[in-house]
């Protein structure tokens, strides 16, 4: 059995928004019900399996579609379409902070996180310390999480996402929060998971890391998979279509 199966899914973003958005258009227009709807189909009739012990990377450019399958995998978004089976326990490394309650302390927000991802309150206790080892916060967690600069938000995600456990394993652009120091830390924490064969999505826009860490990988294009294998061969092909060509001085790190 797969870990995650994703079949026929497609998303589809309905946003109602004013066309003139003046005062007096707005009074004008009240009551009528004259409200313009956009509607941005972010994913479209995607379909694959993952199996456990995979490490599969998503790439694509922005606005590929790659955080909304990724919101839809964990659960956060219903697919419009189409259907998404999962088979273990996700953790979710989301955009900065997903979850968090910026009022309440690091310390507060570990626990409600922990709750959150099923933990018991004991388990959550026996893995604070480690948690807030590795976020390396001292007293900042018992601080407000909303004096947390975004470096020092991500690292207690990231920290948390890790060590609750998971069986699949969800991180978007985690690679690319917190300093230098945090980056080598969380990428040797992220080595670890994958030697011991959990299930890993990463949606990162840096090449080397999906090359370092994955062993497949999906890229996506205006919500569509257009490739999906061996890492080097997708990377090589999406770096192609973007007509950017790996032997110039462009950094892979930013595509
Ligand atoms: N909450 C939302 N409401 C309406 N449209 C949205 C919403 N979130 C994303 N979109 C649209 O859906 C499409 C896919 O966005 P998504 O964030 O999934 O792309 P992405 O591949 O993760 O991009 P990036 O690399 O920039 O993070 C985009 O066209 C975006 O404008």
């Amino acid at each position: 059995m797969p870990a995650v199966k994703v079949q026929d899914v497609s998303i589809t973003y309905r946003t109602t928004f004013e066309r003139v958005p003046t005062f007096k258009s707005a009074i004008v227009r009240f009551g009528r019900g004259e409200r313009a709807i956009r509607e941005v189909k972010a994913v479209q009739n995607v379909s694959f399996d993952v199996d456990h012990g995979t490490t599969i990377g998503i790439i694509g450019a922005n606005g590929a579609g790659k955080s909304t399958l990724m919101r839809s995998i964990a659960g956060i978004l219903p697919p419009t379409s189409g259907r998404i089976e999962v088979h273990g326990r996700v953790s979710t490394l989301l955009s900065l902070g997903v979850g968090f309650n910026a009022a309440l302390s690091g310390r507060e927000n570990v626990v409600l996180g922990g709750l959150a991802a099923g933990l018991s309150r004991k388990a959550i206790q026996e893995r604070y310390e480690e948690i807030a080892e590795f976020a390396e916060l001292g007293d900042f967690m018992e601080m407000p999480m909303r004096t947390y600069s975004s470096g020092m938000f991500s690292r207690l995600a990231f920290s948390v996402a890790v060590h609750m456990d998971p069986d699949i394993l969800l991180i978007d652009e985690a690679l690319s929060a917190g300093d230098a120091s945090f980056k080598s830390k969380a990428a040797a924490k992220m080595n670890e998971l994958v030697t011991n064969s959990r299930t890993m999505f990463l949606v990162s826009h840096a090449m080397s890391s999906v090359r370092d860490l994955c062993n497949d990988c999906i890229w996506l294009h205006k919500g569509k998979v257009m490739m999906r294998g061996e890492p080097n061969e997708v990377i090589t092909a999406y770096t192609k279509f973007l007509q950017v060509g790996e032997k110039e001085s462009v950094s892979l790190e930013d595509l």
